[in-house]
C-alpha cells in the first residue's frame, strides 16, 4: 500500500465550528443500530476500513507536516479504526507507530483486520509513546462507545502520555474517558483519566456527550464523518435521541430579515415584568430588565423587592414592592414575567400570586430555591401546566439539584436525564444552563378533535393521540467567557423577552411550544453575543445585556 493516493470521493465530512444548523444526535444503543445495518450492507470490513480513511484524512488536514504518528489502539473496534487509519497514513509516508493494549489474535474480527493491514503497510509496534515534536500527531483509539469502566492500568499509562506529548492529539470517535451520552467523566473516573483531544473525528453518528458537561473540553474540535452510509436507517432525524443546535444564530431564531413593520407600536413587541431584585441583589433585576430591554420587549416594568433599588436604565420602568398587595401595579396578567432573578428568601412570599397570575413565567434563581423548598410550591407550579398557563425553569446545576433533591455532580453526570426529570416532573419547559445547555421539555399534548356529536365523540376519545416528547436540545454556543455573575439573570431576561415577542407574533400558538421556541431562542442569543465577544476583555453581565441582539422569530 505504501506510497497509494488516499481514494476519491471523500466521504461526507463535517467541521462543525463552520456549522450552524441543528443536528441530530444519538445514543449508544441508536448508533450500534446504524452500525449494525451498514455492516450487513457492506462487504467484509469495509465500514472499518472507510473509518480508518476518515481518521487519516481529518489526521492529514490537521497535522499536515506531521512526520511521526503515535496511534494508541484499545483492545476494541475503535482500537480497529485506529490501525486502518495508521495503514493508510504509512502508505501517506507517515512513520505510523502503534501501541496495541491487545494481543492481535484476541481482537475483534474487523480489527484483526485492519491489524494485518497495518502490519501490510509497515507500521511498527511500540510498548509506549514515541518521542514526537510539536508538529508530529498522537491518536487516540483506545476506547469508543464500547468504553464501559474506567480505565486500565495500561490504557491509563497512554492516557497520561498523550496528555504531556508536544503535538496535537486526534481522537477517534469519542475522547477515550468520555462518557459519549453524558459527558461526563467513565463511571469512577476523572479528568486525569480522560484524553483531552484537539480534535475529535466522530464517526457515524454524533453522540450528545461530545457537546455537553466536560465534553466540549475533552473533544476539542469537532469532525464528522458518516462513512458514506446513505441507506435507511441513517443517522437522521427520525432516529435522534436529541438535537443539537448549532453555533450559528442564523439558523435559529430567525435574524431580523425584514424591519419591523411601519405601523408597529412599543405594544407590538410584548410587555415584560421583572420581580426580584431583594437587598443586596438589586442588580440583577436590573440586569435581567436590561437583557430584556435589548433583545427587543416594548415595554420593561422592573418590580424589585427592595425598598431603594436606584434605576440602572431609563428605559426600564421601576415598581417597588413593599409587599405582595404592590404586584397589583405590574401587568403580570397580559405581560411575561422573569423573577427570581436576586430574588432572595422574599421572593417565596410571591411565588403564589405570581405562579396564579402569570400566562408565561420564567423562573431564575431564588425563585428556583424557593420552589425546591416548599412543597406547596411544587404543587402550585405543577399545576400551571393544566390551567393553560406556561413556565420556564432555568437552573444551573446546583439548582436543579435542589429541585430533584441531588447533588449537584448527580445532576452533571447525566445533564440530559436530569433537565428531562425536571421537565416532566413540573410540567415546564426546562434549561439545564452550563456548558452545552440543555432544553428539555414535558410532553406536548396536541388538542383532541373537537367532539360534536355521540359518535364523533367516541371516535375522538379512541383516537386522541399520545402525547409527544420533543427531545432535547444540546446547545453548541456560548462559552466560558459566560462563567462570571449575572449572565443568568441576563439569561432570564433575554428569555422572557424572547418569549413576550414569540407569544405576541402568534397568540394562538401552542402556549408550551412558544415557551419551547422561546427557551432555545433565548439561549442562542445569549451563547451567540458570548461567541463573537473578544476573548482578551472580560465580558460583564452588564456589557452582555446591552449586546444582545434584537430577537424576531
Ligand atoms: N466495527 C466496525 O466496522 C466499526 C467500528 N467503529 C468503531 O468501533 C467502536 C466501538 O467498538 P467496540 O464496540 O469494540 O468498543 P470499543 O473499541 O470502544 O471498546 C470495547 C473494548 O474495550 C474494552 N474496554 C472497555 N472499557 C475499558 C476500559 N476502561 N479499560 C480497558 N478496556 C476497556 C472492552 O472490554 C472491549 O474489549 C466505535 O467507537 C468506533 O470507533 C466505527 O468506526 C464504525 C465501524
Ligand atoms: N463555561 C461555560 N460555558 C458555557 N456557558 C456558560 C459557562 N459558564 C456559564 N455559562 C452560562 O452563563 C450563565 C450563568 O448563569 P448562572 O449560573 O445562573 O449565573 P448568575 O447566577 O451569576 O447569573 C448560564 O446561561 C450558563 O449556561
Ligand atoms: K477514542
Amino acid at each position: 500500500m505504501t506510497g497509494t493516493p488516499l481514494p476519491s470521493p471523500p466521504p461526507a465530512r463535517l467541521h462543525l465550528s463552520a456549522h450552524g444548523h441543528t443536528l441530530p444526535l444519538h445514543d449508544i444503543a441508536t448508533t450500534r443500530g446504524v452500525e449494525q445495518h451498514h455492516m450487513a450492507l457492506l462487504p467484509a470490513h469495509a465500514l472499518m476500513q472507510r473509518a480508518g480513511l476518515a481518521v487519516a484524512r481529518v489526521a492529514l488536514a490537521v497535522a499536515p507536516h506531521a512526520q511521526t504518528i503515535w496511534i494508541a489502539c484499545g483492545p476494541g473496534n475503535n482500537g480497529g479504526d485506529g490501525l486502518q487509519a495508521g495503514a493508510w497514513l504509512q502508505a501517506q509516508g507517515k512513520q505510523v507507530l502503534a501501541t496495541l493494549l491487545q494481543q492481535p489474535e484476541a481482537l475483534p474480527a474487523d480489527a484483526r483486520a485492519a491489524y494485518a493491514d497495518a502490519v501490510a503497510a509497515g507500521v511498527s509496534f511500540v510498548d509506549r509513546a514515541p518521542p514526537l515534536l510539536a508538529h508530529d500527531l498522537c491518536i487516540d483509539a483506545l476506547l469508543g462507545i464500547g468504553a464501559s469502566r474506567a480505565p486500565s492500568a495500561a490504557m491509563q499509562a497512554c492516557i497520561t502520555a498523550m496528555q504531556q506529548v508536544p503535538c496535537q492529539t486526534l481522537a477517534v470517535d469519542i475522547p477515550t474517558g468520555l462518557h459519549a451520552e453524558t459527558g461526563h467523566w467513565l463511571e469512577g473516573a476523572s479528568a486525569a483519566q480522560c484524553v483531552h483531544a484537539n480534535h475529535t473525528v466522530t464517526l457515524l453518528t454524533l453522540k450528545p456527550g461530545l457537546f455537553t458537561a466536560h465534553g466540549r473540553d475533552a473533544s476539542g474540535q469537532v469532525w464528522f464523518d458518516g462513512l458514506g452510509t446513505t441507506a435507511s436507517p441513517a443517522p437522521d432525524a427520525a432516529s435522534a435521541t436529541a438535537w443539537l443546535q448549532g453555533a450559528d444564530f442564523k439558523a435559529v431564531p430567525r435574524l431580523p430579515e425584514s424591519p419591523p413593520a411601519y405601523a408597529s407600536h412599543k405594544g407590538s413587541f410584548g410587555d415584560v415584568c421583572i420581580v426580584g431584585g431583594a437587598p443586596g441583589m438589586t442588580g440583577a433585576a436590573w440586569l435581567a430588565g436590561s437583557a430584556a430591554l435589548h433583545v427587543g420587549a416594548g415595554r420593561v416594568y422592573v418590580g424589585h423587592l427592595a425598598a431603594d433599588a436606584g434605576n440602572a436604565w431609563a428605559e426600564l420602568m421601576p415598581r417597588a414592592l413593599p409587599d405582595v398587595a404592590a404586584l397589583e401595579h405590574l401587568p403580570l396578567t397580559s405581560a411575561t414575567t422573569a423573577c427570581g432573578c436576586g430574588g432572595g428568601t422574599v421572593i417565596a412570599d410571591f411565588l403564589p400570586a405570581l405562579l396564579d397570575q402569570c400566562p408565561r413565567l420564567v423562573i431564575d434563581a431564588d425563585g428556583l430555591n424557593a420552589v425546591a423548598a416548599d412543597a406547596g410550591l411544587q404543587a402550585l407550579l405543577r399545576k400551571r401546566a393544566s390551567r393553560q398557563q406556561w413556565t420556564i425553569l432555568t437552573p444551573h446545576p446546583l439548582e436543579a439539584a435542589r429541585l430533584l433533591g441531588l447533588g449537584a455532580q448527580e445532576v452533571q453526570t447525566d445533564r440530559m436525564t436530569a433537565a428531562a426529570a425536571l421537565a416532566t416532573q413540573f410540567q415546564c419547559m426546562v434549561v439545564l444552563k452550563g456548558s452545552g445547555s440543555v432544553c428539555a421539555a414535558p410532553a406536548l399534548h396536541t388538542e383532541p378533535a373537537p367532539a360534536s356529536s355521540g359518535c364523533f365523540m367516541a371516535l375522538a376519545e379512541q383516537y386522541e393521540p399520545e402525547p409527544v416528547t420533543p427531545l432535547p436540545t444540546v446547545h453548541y454556543s456560548g462559552n466560558a467567557r459566560l462563567a462570571t455573575a449575572g449572565t443568568g439573570d441576563v439569561l432570564a431576561g433575554c428569555m422572557a423577552a424572547c418569549w413576550a415577542q414569540a407569544h405576541q407574533a402568534n397568540p394562538g400558538a401552542s402556549g408550551m411550544e412558544t415557551a419551547l421556541h422561546a427557551a432555545n431562542a433565548a439561549v442562542q442569543l445569549h451563547g451567540h453575543t458570548a461567541n463573537i465577544w473578544n476573548y482578551g476583555t472580560t465580558l460583564t453581565a452588564s456589557v452582555l445585556a446591552a449586546l444582545l441582539p434584537r430577537y424576531s422569530g
